[in-house]
């Protein structure tokens, strides 16, 4: 039989015979449980064995990753691949059904989440929904020093204040501080909310599709400002998620592709992400150009399935 993962400098690129079967026929054949090793110490996320099973369907199949403090990962695959469930349970938001997973150095199952979650910074559509329309930009940044959103009656430092306004003024939403969130472009508030995942000083910060549903103006200011972070050797371990390759900022290190579930590929970006496992990834023939740290991708004839 041919191994699951065939590991060459550094990158993991599996079979299509590998992807996820339904939970279900798995069960059927059900192989000895996985012992897991220890965790990576030097690891900010190190998920092995990971595995998310909903309705008789695994949407993440035997997931294993490490990412590192200096790394800055791009997660990449077709709708329903399962890139927000994977970022859910790195972001200590979803506890999964098997596998084991340490986020900085604490294992899921034996740690307060709610004292870890201030740890990592998280953009998503899911979090960004709950924000209320009438609170204003400065508030929607600040409110994460608690890990809140909708200002209430907690006390703010000045300190926290100033950060906050600094936070603003990186992404370039300073000038609108004092306007309602609900009044903001998509633009803007994609902005806004990117500044807010970073108010905790975030060990690790996680971004599901930082620029969906920006014009190309909007994109284009986003992917310059994550590439100035993403270049930043102070910044934190950062990982992106998107279905596009042109959304990839300059400075980005490594990548994960997914489909169905199951990682086709994995490791630094130059070897991760290439023509053949980008098309593997979305089931169609594609080339895939490179021109100043930016990608381009284009099918390439007919689909491969
Ligand atoms: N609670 C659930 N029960 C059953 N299926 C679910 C559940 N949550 C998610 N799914 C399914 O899991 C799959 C992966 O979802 P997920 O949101 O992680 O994918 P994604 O790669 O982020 O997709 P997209 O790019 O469209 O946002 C999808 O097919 C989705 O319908």
């Amino acid at each position: 039989m041919s191994p699951i993962f065939s590991v060459t400098s550094g990158v993991s690129v599996v079979p299509a015979s590998a992807l996820p079967r339904p939970a279900a026929a798995a069960a059927a054949a059900a192989p000895a449980p996985r012992t897991y090793p220890e965790p990576d110490p030097d690891a900010v996320l190190d998920l092995a064995g990971v595995t998310v099973s909903r309705s008789g369907n695994d949407l993440l199949a035997e997931v294993d990753w490490q990412v590192h403090e200096d790394e800055r990962w791009v997660i990449l695959g077709p709708n329903g691949a399962g890139k927000t469930t994977l970022l859910s349970v790195a972001a200590a938001r979803l506890h999964p059904t098997r596998g084991r997973v340490a986020i900085l150095g604490e294992q899921l199952g034996k740690v307060d989440v709610f004292e870890l979650r201030p740890r990592i910074g998280l953009s998503s559509a899911s979090l960004a929904e709950r924000i209320p329309a009438d609170e204003t930009v400065a508030d929607v940044v600040l409110t994460a020093a608690y890990a809140v959103v909708g200002r209430f009656t907690e006390e703010y430092d000045a300190v926290d204040a100033t950060r906050g306004g600094a936070l603003l003024a990186q992404f370039g939403v300073e000038h609108l501080a004092a306007r309602l969130y609900g009044t903001l472009s998509e633009g803007e508030r994609k902005r806004v909310q990117i500044a807010r995942a970073l108010m905790t000083d975030p060990e690790i910060l996680m971004l599901d599709e930082p620029a969906a549903g920006l014009d190309l103006g909007g994109r284009e200011d986003l992917v310059r400002r994550l590439s100035t972070l993403a270049s930043d050797p102070a910044a934190p371990a950062l990982v992106l998620v998107t279905h596009h390759v042109e959304e990839i900022p300059p400075g980005m290190t490594h990548a994960l592709l997914l489909r169905q579930g199951a990682v086709v590929a994995s490791g630094p970006l130059a070897e991760a992400l290439t023509a053949e496992t980008l098309s593997e990834t979305f089931g169609l023939r594609l080339r895939l150009d490179q021109r100043d740290g930016r990608y381009t991708a284009r099918a390439a004839g007919n689909p491969t399935k």
